[in-house]
């Protein structure tokens, strides 16, 4: 997400507005803040003080901090001057903080009155007059929106465009300030609700990235089927949810089915259900995914993989919504949204006759091609890498909060051939081994790029990261796994859960890597 740089000429003050004070100097307005971090240790009181600071160095009444609650869709006041109220909930998009929630643009209010954007209601509630705001958002290192520090005064025309710009340069400190803490873990966590999976959830806000949420946001609104395209790990699965929590169909549900990790006769029965008595062992009816989605989106992932004789079925599906249980003689009728999603060339399998023309050309109704990470910009990449360091570092609870410059530029020099799921395993390998505050390139669980190692490998330092710097990527990958399976003694839910990665994933990579488990 791209918050659009706002420019405009400095204003002149209105001859309403006294005489500007002595303009405090930004550096000691950002030192103060930075001794106050050192010092403080419980958050709250930290954020009251640092209101307090922003305030009183930038001549304003009141300040607020905003958290946005993306479960909740909402913003709720995390410290202010608010005597009259325990706390102020808004809606994103209501109000002028909300309104700078939800578009990442800040507001500079000369006065409120007439302005269509401005909430009286908290004015009415506090009996407090409101004439100017200054309201910017909190970005985090991702760019993601994750709070708003606004400003108030009774006076109009009270802030120019150095406050704006000071406001701005307090507000990212703010950020770095909330990221370090686990309270930035909980407001990210993925509690449900419509809003979970909005393109919050979706790092990258590169051309490419924009294209996507653009196709994402007009394919949301109806209920055409999409198929989305693009090498392994590009983030389909993620596009397909984003699709869905977006969509009408938000509040039913979302059923994922993985066509590759599933015998083609288990793939029937997981979509179709069964009835009692359709093969031996089958003493119980069972609902498939199909019914199961009823109202909501079923997920089509690894598409491809869907046998020949399945996929007419699949079509009589995607024409008429309509099907029959595995061993059962009633049509059913469902009302479902499909999505799927392929990492082999489709039409080439339909010319190859693989897959069936007709269902190829009713699935691509809409289709959607995930960029893979090499094509995403060096902006996209560190994005991504530093959403995954600020994720692991809390999973794994170690300090680092950075790369270092060449850690950085080993990142960029790969060619990510995993896409982001290896990006996001490499970062989570580099974050365990790491030690202080920063990824080393030795950290890096990347094959030896030949450009910055000596043929012989580097000698010395960080002995285990070393020897993993010589590895392949799929060695190390099956290493790892190796490693993860055995410390949860073969155990594979146990393992994937703690890989973070699904089941299904883990079979299949358990499968590829030929691992024996
Ligand atoms: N833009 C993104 N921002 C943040 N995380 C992402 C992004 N894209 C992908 N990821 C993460 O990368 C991993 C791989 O994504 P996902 O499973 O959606 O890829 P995929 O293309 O469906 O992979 P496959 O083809 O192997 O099924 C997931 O953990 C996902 O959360």
């Amino acid at each position: 997400m791209e918050p659009a740089a706002r420019k405009k000429p400095a204003r002149t003050p209105t001859p309403e507005a006294p005489a500007k004070r002595t303009r405090v100097d930004r550096d000691s307005v950002l030192f103060a803040l930075g001794e106050l971090v050192r010092r403080e240790v419980d958050l709250d009181a930290l954020l009251a003080q640092v209101i307090d600071t922003v305030t009183k160095a930038m001549d304003a009444d009141r300040g607020t901090f905003y958290l946005v609650d993306r479960a909740r869709g909402e913003l709720f006041s995390k410290a202010a001057h608010l005597p009259e109220l325990r706390e102020i909930r808004l809606k994103v998009g209501q109000g002028i903080a909300g309104h700078v929630a939800r578009t990442g643009e800040a507001i500079n209010l000369s006065h409120t009155e007439g302005d269509p954007r401005f909430y009286g209601a908290i004015d009415r509630a506090t009996n407090y007059a409101t004439r100017s705001m200054l309201c910017v958002p909190v970005l985090d290192r991702a760019g993601e929106i994750l709070g708003v520090l606004q400003l108030l005064n009774k006076k109009g025309a009270a802030f120019d465009d150095d406050d704006e710009a000071l406001l701005r340069a307090l507000a990212s400190q703010v950020a770095m300030l909330v990221e370090s803490t686990s309270l930035y873990a909980q407001l990210r966590a993925p509690t449900g609700g419509p809003l979970r999976y909005r393109f919050n959830g979706v790092v990258g806000g590169g051309a490419r990235m924009r294209r996507v949420y653009d196709l994402v946001t007009r394919a949301a609104g109806t209920d055409a089927t999409v198929l989305i395209t693009g090498e392994t790990g590009t983030g389909k699965g993620l596009i397909a949810r984003a699709i869905h929590y977006n969509s009408p169909r938000a509040g039913r549900p979302f059923v994922a089915v993985d066509c590759a990790s599933l015998p083609a006769t288990l793939i029937e029965n997981e979509l179709f259900g069964h009835e009692r008595g359709a093969y031996t062992g089958a003493d119980q009816r069972s609902v498939g995914k199909f019914e199961a989605a009823d109202g909501g989106t079923v997920f089509l992932d690894e598409l491809g993989e869907v046998p020949l004789p399945l996929q007419s079925k699949l079509l009589r599906v995607l024409q008429d919504r309509e099907f029959e249980r595995v061993g059962g003689r009633k049509t059913l009728k469902v009302d479902v949204r499909i999505l799927a999603a392929t990492n082999r060339n489709l039409e080439d399998m339909v010319a190859r006759q693989r897959f069936r023309e007709d269902l190829y050309y009713r699935l691509r109704v809409l289709s959607l091609a995930m960029p893979p990470l090499r094509e995403r910009g060096p902006e996209d990449l560190e994005q991504l890498a530093y959403h995954f360091l600020a994720g692991f570092a809390q999973r794994h609870n170690k300090p680092v909060v950075r790369f270092s410059p060449p850690a950085l530029a080993r990142l960029h020099a790969h060619s990510w051939p995993g896409n982001i799921r290896e990006l996001e395993n490499c970062i989570e390998g580099a974050v365990v081994l790491s030690v202080g505050d920063a990824i080393e390139v030795a950290d890096l669980p990347l094959p030896a790029d030949p450009r910055e190692l000596p043929p012989a490998g580097r000698k010395g330092g960080r002995g285990a990261a070393a020897d993993l710097a010589r590895l392949s990527w799929t060695e190390m990958e099956k290493l790892y796994i190796e490693a993860v399976l055995a410390a949860h003694d073969g155990n594979r839910s146990g393992a994937a859960r703690a890989m973070g990665i699904g089941r299904a994933t883990l079979l299949r990579k358990i499968k590829a890597l030929k691992i024996r488990a």
